[in-house]
């Protein structure tokens, strides 16, 4: 019989990673399909481009600006029914309790990461390679 891989015996018993797979995947794919077509261009291609270097694991960061009501939360919610459907992981933060509420599976940046409330220019986020959150990060295709 072959090992087992240790990434994935560790996964299978972290919390945070099992939270973040246990997404209805029906739901998911009828959530993916109507908005499937809706993209108008320049999203479609803010879409391709993100989910271009996700598929080949490039590490991209990317910058989307827009006005308000233009259409950005949407972009999210596609790529992360995208990323779900696929029994991947997306992780959805924002810096304020009511924007994270806007977002699919959304948590604020302090609670999703265990930040300190108190943060300067010279704060620095400790994470130990052991702790679940790490696995996490290690298993999460994107952050948002
Ligand atoms: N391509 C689209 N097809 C249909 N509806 C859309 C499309 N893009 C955006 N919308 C709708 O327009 C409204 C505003 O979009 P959204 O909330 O994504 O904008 P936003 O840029 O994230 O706004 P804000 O910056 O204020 O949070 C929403 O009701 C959303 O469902």
């Amino acid at each position: 019989m072959p090992y087992r891989d240790v990434e994935s015996v560790s996964s299978s018993n972290n919390r945070l990673i099992t939270e973040e797979l246990d997404y209805d995947i029906l739901i998911i794919k009828n959530e993916f399909d109507r908005i499937f077509l809706s993209l108008t261009n320049e999203q479609r291609h803010i879409f391709l481009d993100i989910m271009s270097d996700v598929k080949e694991n490039k590490g991209g960061v990317f910058f989307v600006y827009g006005y308000g009501g233009t259409g950005k939360n949407f972009v999210w919610k596609r790529i992360s029914t995208t990323i779900r459907s696929d029994g991947h992981i997306v992780l959805n933060v924002a810096l304020s309790g009511i924007a994270s509420s806007l977002l699919p599976g959304g948590r604020t940046t302090h609670s999703r990461f265990i930040l300190p409330f108190e943060l300067t220019e010279d704060s620095v986020w400790k994470i130990n390679p052991d702790d679940e959150l790490a696995s996490l990060l290690r298993r999460t295709s994107l952050i948002i």
